[in-house]
């Protein structure tokens, strides 16, 4: 019998006594492709997790809970343990920036979003689960309710599809900030007395094609999954019709329990073709100063706002991230946090980091804000998991925002002292290079 069948089955039997709060059934299930299985479904919203090491993956359905505020996060820290013993996991992010206005294009994702998913497809390592949500208050009448929509949204999953390489994309392209404008942001924000009071901004790029048949983006990160190893893939269509998708090197935190991994992910240098060349270029780019200025900002930053709220953080030599067509600068943070510590608290002391908006941090966001002529929404937000007993996000970058007539890239890069606004532009185009090489197979 298929795993939703059984969970119906179950759930019809589910015994008086055990419609209490939070309740959560599993069924080991086998599923080729959970991007096949997520394009398949009717239920949204539907969105798709992939840690970077790729043992853990991730497909959500529908929606029991939903958390949209830092209050509503914090909230969830103070929670009792379920008596099913098994925490609920929500999924979503955060925008980049929380006071910034949003464009209508990312109106359906907010300031903060977390869903609290009504069906969960779980792969950890080999096993694949089915799970199904529930939550009960002491009502006879709202128990038989939520029975009734868990059944009824285990009927509606449908069996895989079949993924199909993605559309051509065609249509104009618009670059926001123009050649010339990112020349002069690139000069203002490298003159010395700018440099003396703000060392670091990240400055972003939005390319928009204009186009009404954008592909299908679970077709579309399938495609490039193949072609993004050392990266997070994720997925997430909160409304029909309006998909992030990312394929994101970095991450931006884990915690299992009191541990925590960060990282600082910063300066970049393209790759060869040749690995001995490759080599050569890794060992410039670990050698040079413009680019390990951009790393130092990140981790002198992620390390000052761990100080009370870790009780040791240690940070790793640098080393080498390698990607398809680019190598970043990376070093990692290994902490132990205090007890009361909650993600609520993690995602505000480090988000956004240096990597993505700048130091100090309120200058950066105030002076984007005020340059920056596009809405960044969610692009350098923060995207991934939640549940009590760990967490984790990945920074949004590399990413696409798929819409009914656009679909939107987004790259940005470190400004700092020495940073020449040629060599910047050329590696926005870098960073773009493998997310349009399969948006546009011909021209890359
Ligand atoms: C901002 C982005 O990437 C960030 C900027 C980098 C840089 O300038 O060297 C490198 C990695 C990320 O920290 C992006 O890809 O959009
Ligand atoms: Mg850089």
């Amino acid at each position: 019998m298929l795993a939703h069948s059984k969970l119906i089955e179950r759930l019809t039997a589910l015994p008086a006594a055990q419609r209490q709060g939070f309740v959560r059934l599993r069924e080991a299930t086998d599923v080729t492709s959970f991007l096949g299985w997520l394009k398949a479904q009717t239920l949204g919203p539907r969105l798709y997790w992939h840690a970077r090491e790729r043992d853990r993956e991730f497909a959500t359905l529908g929606c029991l809970r939903e958390l949209t505020d830092a209050a509503a996060l914090a909230a969830l820290h103070r929670q009792p343990k379920p008596g099913a013993g098994s925490w609920p996991r929500y999924y979503g992010g955060l925008a980049f920036d929380p006071a910034a206005a949003l464009a209508p294009h990312w109106h359906s994702f907010g300031h903060c979003r977390f869903v609290l998913p009504r069906i969960e497809l779980i792969r950890l390592g080999n096993q694949i689960e089915l799970v199904i949500n529930l939550w009960f208050d002491n009502e006879p009448a709202q128990q038989e309710a939520e029975l009734a929509a868990a059944c009824a949204a285990l009927q509606q999953v449908q069996p895989e599809a079949r993924l199909l390489p993605p559309a051509v994309l065609h249509g104009t392209r618009t670059e926001t900030p123009d050649a010339s404008r990112w020349h002069a942001l690139v000069t203002t924000l490298t003159t010395p007395d700018h440099l003396a009071v703000q060392p670091k901004v990240v400055l972003a790029r939005e390319s928009r094609f204009a186009t009404t048949a954008a592909p299908n983006p679970f077709d579309l990160l399938a495609a490039l999954q193949p072609v993004t190893p050392n990266c997070f893939h994720f997925a997430f269509e909160f409304e029909p019709g309006h998909c992030l998708i990312a394929c994101s090197p970095e991450r931006l935190y884990r915690r299992a329990e009191r541990h925590l991994e960060s990282e600082a992910l910063a300066g970049t240098i393209v790759r060869s073709g040749d690995a001995d060349r490759d080599d050569q270029l890794a060992a410039q780019l670990l050698a040079d100063n413009k680019n390990r200025l951009e790393n130092r900002l990140v981790h002198a930053d992620i390390l000052q706002r761990l100080e009370g709220l870790a009780a040791r953080a240690d940070l790793s030599a640098p080393r080498i991230l390698r990607l398809r067509r680019l190598q970043h600068l990376r070093r990692d943070i290994d902490a132990d946090l205090e007890t009361d510590v909650s993600d609520a608290d993690l995602l505000a002391a480090l988000h956004p980091t240096p990597a993505v908006g700048g130091t100090p941090r309120r200058k950066a966001l105030a002076f984007l804000r005020e340059h920056e002529s596009f809405s960044r929404g969610w692009y350098a937000g923060a995207c991934g998991l939640i549940s009590d007993d760990v967490a984790e996000f990945a920074v949004a970058i590399r990413c696409a925002l798929l819409t009914p007539d656009a679909v939107r890239l987004y790259a940005g890069a470190g400004i700092v002292e020495g940073s020449e606004p040629a060599a910047e532009w050329q590696e926005l185009d870098d960073k773009l290079a493998t997310l349009l090489g399969v948006l546009q197979p011909g021209d890359a």
